[in-house]
């Protein structure tokens, strides 16, 4: 039995956390909102994210960062993106043993284009209390994990005595948890299915079917897996449980986020109106702009990411996008790993 720490108490910290409960392990939730903590502690509920969801005895909440995290040595940080920095930072003035993160976030940081454990091993630099850093990743909704339905998913760590360890600590009859080395692939893939499935969602919401569906997914991995590729990814990783596999539950799920999202924008809804109704956190967007980015400074070709962002920051109509994509220059398809 193992006692760690969860930073971020939104839906996908809390189902881990459940996860980590029902492997016998002691979890201490940590939230910034000190009204959801007295919930998880005195209804065992956190209904805002997970509805119907009964938390287990052994799920406690704590309201002080430091009393969440002072017997711990393992900590699974499960903020949005924007959030990472900030909360590794404090997650580091506070710790009192050497931390293994095991981070769950799937973004790329506009600006800088870091990935995640990029992110957190920047803020730690210099800092003696970080051990190792993981990411774990897969196609997994919260709410079906929550609910114990089978799911598997995917660690990564530079260390792999980290991703064994959280391997142990995860895996379950419900959840199999399968280890990974190649770090840059399965972080890679997780963050950028996410501007697919606000595509998928678009061209929902625009009244297209199946075919359309198929074809983004399709030529978004060539895309994902281009970019991958020129980063250093192994191109089999895109196949995996963290590429493909996140790939499909994202982009036909009616859990995902970015779907949702992307269907609203389809609808005719702004950015602004869409992001106001989620009320969580919709990835996809800040990692378009990070995506796109990277395609100008890499010189990688990713249409689908062009549209999408043309879309999302240029006010570029979603069905003009659409007519753009399609009337592209003739290509061979074998053409999609650069060759
Ligand atoms: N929900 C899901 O099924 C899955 C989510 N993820 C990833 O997990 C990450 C978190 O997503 P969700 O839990 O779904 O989001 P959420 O919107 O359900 O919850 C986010 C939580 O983070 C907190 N938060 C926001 N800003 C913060 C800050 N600056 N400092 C501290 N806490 C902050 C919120 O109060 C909330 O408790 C995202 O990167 C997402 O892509 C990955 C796999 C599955
Ligand atoms: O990554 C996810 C499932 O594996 C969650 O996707 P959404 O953020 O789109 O809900």
């Amino acid at each position: 039995m193992t006692t760690i720490a969860v930073l971020g108490s939104g839906s996908w910290g809390t189902a881990l956390g459940m996860v980590l409960a029902d492997n016998g392990h002691d979890v201490r939730m940590w939230a910034r909102r000190s009204d959801q903590i007295e919930e998880i502690n005195t209804k065992k509920t956190n209904a805002r994210y997970l509805p119907d969801v009964i938390l287990p005895e052994n799920m406690v909440g704590f309201t002080s960062l430091q009393e969440a995290v002072h017997p711990v040595d393992v900590v699974v940080l499960a903020v949005p993106v924007k959030a990472i920095r900030e909360e590794t930072k404090k997650l580091l003035e506070v710790a009192v043993h050497p931390l293994t993160i095991i981070h769950v976030s799937k973004g790329i940081e506009p600006g800088t284009q870091k990935r995640v454990s990029e992110m957190i091993e920047e803020e730690a630099a210099g800092h003696s209390l970080l051990k190792a850093v993981v990411a774990l990743s897969g196609p997994s909704h919260a709410e079906e994990v929550s609910r114990r339905q089978p799911t598997t998913v995917t660690v990564s760590s530079l260390q792999t005595d980290a991703s064994q360890q959280a391997q142990d600590l995860f895996m379950n009859q419900n959840f199999r948890v399968y280890t990974h080395t190649d770090l840059v692939g399965v972080e890679l893939g997780g963050a950028l299915k996410n501007i697919i499935a606000l595509v998928c969602g678009v061209t929902n919401g625009l009244g297209y079917g199946d075919n359309t569906k198929a074809a983004i997914m399709t030529r978004g991995l060539a895309e994902i897996t281009r970019m991958g590729v020129k980063l250093g990814a192994d191109p089999l990783t895109f196949s995996g449980l963290s590429g493909l596999g996140d790939l499909i539950v994202t982009c036909t799920s009616v859990h995902s986020r970015n779907f949702r999202a992307g269907k609203m924008i389809g609808q005719g809804l702004s950015l602004d109106e869409v992001l106001d109704q989620m009320g969580m956190a919709v990835e996809g967007v800040r990692t378009t702009q990070a995506a796109f980015e990277m395609a100008k400074r890499f010189e990688v070709e990713m249409p689908i990411t062009n549209a999408i962002y043309n879309v999302l920051f240029n006010d570029v109509l979603p069905h003009d996008a659409a007519g753009e994509l399609m009337g592209r220059v003739k290509k061979h398809e074998e053409e999609q790993l650069g060759k």
